[in-house]
């Protein structure tokens, strides 16, 4: 076992539910000639041929018991039932047991060939997961469009962030070879409902939008859409500059806005069904439209106007900063983008990053959410685990995202959570979407560690139904790809639960970020770097000198908070009720100062850094218990890495304390053992085995 097939293992079945289940198998009605249902129709081949011994006959009509029918709305085999598919929308589906021509039947019914695919899906998860088939009514549709995966690969298939090995477009042998391992990265996607892939880089390379990369894209979009999968590209904003040979990219320039028309209508001749275009501009030394005095709208609207007429859609990040800005890091996209609201084109959203700085292990929610009424808000997470010890450290990000889709705007009223701004579209035929950042390459187990595949699973899940909790979907991707046995079961998911919260408390307690080493971000470096822009020094984030610690993000401070609803401003705003969890991300305080508990703010972060290391033991434990119960090989990759992450916590404490301790001065604590070696050695040790990954 190398976990290559991830969650979709399709292992044998016991002999009692494979006789339970059988007698329902047999054959399946399908019009294979269609390529989604023949995609379909290969995964319940595969599925039932591992699960139950037999993969299933193929049928053009029912002929008695045991059959599973795939029907869309309209098809003579629906004849006469009454089945709520106008609820279902383009990509829903129905799973339903029923009776057709006298013979009782597994119904899969969609709007779309994709729903079907998807209800098939769904049908063989219920068998791995042993769940009765005999009377099933199960309903379920996507409660967002847009479920889009984003590659950060650059062409020459270096991963930017990317821990998983190389990335998995090989351009140099497309279009001419389509690596088979492009249909399982597609099966996989399907299977949580993923529909959107950028296979490259948002730090782009115009070259991709050329003719020859745009025969390879084809090719990949060939691969893709039996599998419901559309393709978008980045696009570089000084494109026409750059491949076009134009003096300028100002995108009210009447060449400019033609060449970005021609160039998309040359784009949908080769790939009929492109998706469009995703975007970073100005940030990070990205070109954009302020280069040429523009804003952010008409750069994205003159991106929407050659789109538009072959439907596609522009996704133009919020993931500003810039070095020419003073403020707050914290607030410069919402300074830069509110101002902006209903000035972008109906096929336009903004895709936002869960918080305001970047994929910390713990930031609050992004003040854009709720800020922005008339623009459709797409949420940006980052599998690929940058902040949160790369693939090494396990990390189930579940929980976090879970954090931050059920936190409450107040926008336009309480109770309005970013899950709900998400899945409300701002008009009736707005769109909707979330984006997460892949954490997957040529590694043969795809993320770089077999937990990482539960982070891509369940940005999946989310996705597709944003109100979903991370704990069931943690449960169904252990069973799924660990064991069914509960004795297997439970302690994975416990250790998932556990994990970020570990991570949080050995590297950002208390409402700290951006601690990292800079450049690569693996380790710990709090202290001074030697990165020229201010916001690139962790001491920019943690504020800490011999008085105390923290950023005060409050009126007396940068007072980033009144970009949040009233409601939440007062809370995080008042060390009264803010809770700990974000008490330095939005205060500076003494390092005297007494939490709520009556503790000192000192004595508190050192016991955060020990909890963070006792938890990553109590996972060792949990898992030293699982010997025997799960596949040696798998079981010993992990074993390994929970050892590495034990020795990095503590290097993290140990680092982050004798930093702290420099500034502070005070004691450790009683009872807490090992003293930090100086600081002098973390400084010096930086980050000895980190893979070179900076900028
Ligand atoms: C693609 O660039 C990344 C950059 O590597 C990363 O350090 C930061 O998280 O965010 C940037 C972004 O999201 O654009």
């Amino acid at each position: 076992e190398t976990g290559y097939d991830l969650w979709l293992r399709y292992q044998p079945l016991d002999a009692s539910t494979v006789q339970r289940v059988a007698p329902k198998l047999r054959y399946v009605v399908a019009d294979g000639s269609r390529p989604t249902i023949r995609a379909a129709l290969d995964e319940l081949d595969r599925g039932l041929a591992g699960l139950i011994g037999s993969a299933p006959a193929h049928a053009s009509a029912v002929r008695g018991e045991g059959g599973v029918v795939l029907a869309t709305a309209g098809s003579p085999l629906l004849a006469g039932m009454k089945l709520p598919l106008a609820a279902l929308g383009r990509e829903g589906f129905l799973l339903r047991t029923t009776t057709i021509g006298g013979a009782k039947v597994t119904l899969i019914a969609a709007n779309s060939d994709t729903g079907l695919l998807y209800g098939s899906f769904r049908l063989l998860k219920l068998l791995q997961l042993r769940a009765p088939i005999d009377a099933l009514d199960v309903q379920d549709a996507p409660k967002l469009q847009l479920r889009v995966l984003d590659h950060w690969d650059n062409l020459d298939r270096y991963v930017e962030r990317g821990y998983a090995g190389q990335s998995l477009w090989d351009w140099q042998k497309l279009p001419g070879y389509k690596d088979p391992r492009y249909t399982d990265y597609a099966r996989a996607n399907a299977s949580i409902g993923i529909n959107a892939v950028v296979p490259n880089n948002v730090n782009a390379n115009a070259d991709i939008l050329t003719a020859p990369y745009l025969q390879k894209v084809k090719a990949l979009a060939e691969v893709f859409r039996p599998y419901g999968i559309r393709i978008y590209l980045t696009a570089r904003f000084s494109a026409p500059i750059e491949i076009g040979g134009l003096k300028t990219a100002d995108p009210l320039d009447p060449a400019v806005r033609a060449w970005w028309k021609a160039k998309a209508d040359e784009i949908y001749a080769v790939i009929p069904d492109f998706g469009g275009f995703l975007v970073k501009a100005n940030s990070e030394g990205q070109p954009g439209p302020s280069d040429y005095k523009r804003s952010h709208a008409d750069g994205a609207n003159m991106l929407a106007d050659a789109l538009a007429p072959h439907g596609g859609v522009v996704m133009w990040r919020a993931f500003v900063y810039s070095e020419h800005n003073d403020a707050d890091r914290h607030k410069q996209a919402n300074d830069e983008f509110v101002p902006l609201d209903g000035k972008f084109r109906d096929n336009v959203l903004l895709q936002v990053k869960n918080g305001a700085i970047d994929f910390q292990p713990r930031e609050p929610f992004h003040p854009l959410f709720g800020a922005m009424p008339k623009t459709p808000l797409m949420l940006e997470v980052q599998i690929t685990k940058e902040y949160l010890g790369f693939a090494t450290h396990l990390a189930y990000l579940g929980t976090m995202w879970e954090e931050v889709l059920e936190s409450d705007t107040f926008r336009p009223r309480a109770g309005s959570t970013v899950a709900k701004v998400l899945e409300t579209p701002v008009a009736p035929k707005a769109l909707t979407g979330m984006a997460g950042v892949a954490n997957i390459g040529t590694d043969v187990n795809w993320s770089g560690s077999q937990f990482d595949q539960a982070n891509w699973y369940a940005y999946g899940r989310l996705a597709w139904d944003p109100d979903a909790k991370a704990e069931d979907i943690a449960r169904d991707w252990a069973r799924l790809t660990w064991s069914p046995d509960p004795a297997v079961v439970t302690p994975i998911v416990a250790m998932m639960l556990e994990s970020r919260e570990a991570v949080v408390n050995y590297m950002t307690p208390l409402g700290l970020g951006h601690v990292m080493a800079t450049g690569h971000h693996y380790g710990p470096g709090p202290w001074v770097s030697d990165l020229a822009r201010p916001e690139w020094n962790p001491t920019y984030y943690h504020r800490a000198d011999a008085d105390g610690i923290g950023f005060d993000r409050t009126p007396t401070g940068t007072n980033a908070l009144g970009q949040y609803a009233p409601q939440v401003a007062k809370r995080w705003g008042d060390l009264k009720t803010v809770p700990d969890s974000l008490l330095l991300w939005f205060h500076h305080v003494p390092w005297d100062y007494r939490l709520r508990s009556g503790e000192t703010l000192w004595n508190s972060l050192i016991a955060h850094y020990d909890t963070g290391i006792a938890t990553v033991e109590g996972m060792q434990r949990r898992w030293a218990g699982l010997e025997g119960k799960v596949d040696a090989r798998r079981w010993a990759e992990v074993r390994d890495f929970l050892a590495i992450q034990r020795q990095e916590a503590q290097w993290w404490r140990d680092a982050s304390i004798a930093y702290w301790q420099s500034l502070s001065k005070r004691p450790l604590p009683a009872g807490h053992l090992a003293p930090p070696r100086p600081l002098s050695y973390y400084e010096a040790i930086r980050t000895p085995h980190a893979p070179g990954n900076g900028k």
